[in-house]
């Protein structure tokens, strides 16, 4: 069964502005998916409706089982999140705004607090008033917050924006320790590619409220039929893949084959015309010349 399932969200604004547009997705159990697209796609709001903030004019998400719109507390007791930017206060300690913030939703557990900050790696800071922490940590204590009611699935809201490359990298450890360890269902939104990259097994991509992609993240997989060609014998090889069949193009070297080709039959037709092949690979495209294309930009 999904843990999260997002099923046909329409949303429109009262100015009449469409923010998102029949959106349907699923999260299973244990699975991290981006959620990516241009400014004003749709991202927060559709954040915004699966932590029942924002009320949809029509779909519903269901977290667990429970539908956000008719049993919100069910729902969304299942769910941490870290959206928007975190407040503290900044004359507290860690610690004290960890039991402030989790009493005001009539919750607190001591044991618990304790292993989150440890998790986190702020135990020995939690003594520590906020305002000497860096962003770095109140992102760490805004993920302990988070993780305290011990939720089956995380919504991440840009959350390593405004860290330094050591601190996203630390954070993305995090993350991923929660998924190996404790098989943490993930939502994360993100404008950085690379996180995404590097964190998420599918993505789905809006724009303009609408959803364009939904699937692995296109990186992590070989575009069929595509090989990118590296040689010193260009105009040789573009008269052979012609002949072939095939197309090369001149300025990214990448080469499409036709339906009735494979990779290692071209690559022998190119050796046999007298083509020194430096390299010849099936073409991984990266995230962001897959995103580009989708959205496009
Ligand atoms: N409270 C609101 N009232 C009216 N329009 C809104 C409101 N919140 C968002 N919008 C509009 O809804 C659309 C989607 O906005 P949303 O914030 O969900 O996009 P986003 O993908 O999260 O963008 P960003 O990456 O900039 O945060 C935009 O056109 C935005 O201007």
């Amino acid at each position: 069964m999904a843990l999260l399932e997002v099923r046909n969200l329409t949303k429109r604004w009262p100015d009449g502005r469409l923010a998102l547009d029949d959106v349907s997705f699923e999260l299973r159990q244990g699975e991290i998916l981006g959620l990516l697209g241009h400014n004003g796609a749709g991202k927060s709001t559709l954040l915004g409706i699966t932590l029942g903030m924002v009320r949809p004019d029509e779909g519903e998400v269901r977290i667990a089982g429970h539908s956000v719109q008719q049993a919100r507390a069910a729902a969304v007791s299942h769910v941490g999140a870290i959206y928007e930017a975190a407040h503290f206060y900044d004359y507290l300690t860690g610690w004290q705004n960890l039991r402030v913030l989790c009493s005001l939703s009539g919750w607190w557990d001591e044991e618990e607090a304790r292993r989150v900050l440890k998790l986190v790696n702020l135990a020995d800071r939690a003594s520590h008033k906020t305002k000497t922490y860096s962003h770095g940590m109140r992102q760490r204590l805004a993920l302990a917050q988070a993780l305290l009611p011990r939720p089956k699935c995380l919504l991440l809201d840009e959350p390593t924006d405004g860290l330094d490359p050591e601190g996203i990298r630390e954070f993305r450890e995090f993350i991923l320790r929660l998924r190996s360890d404790f098989g943490m269902t993930i939502l994360l939104n993100s404008h950085l590619l690379a996180e995404v990259e590097q964190m998420c097994d599918r993505c789905v991509i809006l724009k303009q409220g609408r959803k364009m992609y939904e699937g692995p993240v296109p990186s992590r997989e070989n575009k069929q039929g595509v090989y990118h060609l590296q040689t010193r014998d260009t105009a040789k090889a573009k008269e052979a893949i012609a002949r072939a069949g095939a197309m090369m193009d001149a300025v990214t070297s990448l080469v499409e084959l036709p339906p009735h080709l494979v990779g290692h039959d071209l690559l022998k037709t190119l050796v046999e015309a007298g083509v020194r092949v430096d390299s010849w690979q099936p073409h991984k495209p990266t995230l962001e010349e897959f995103y580009l294309g989708m959205t496009g930009a």
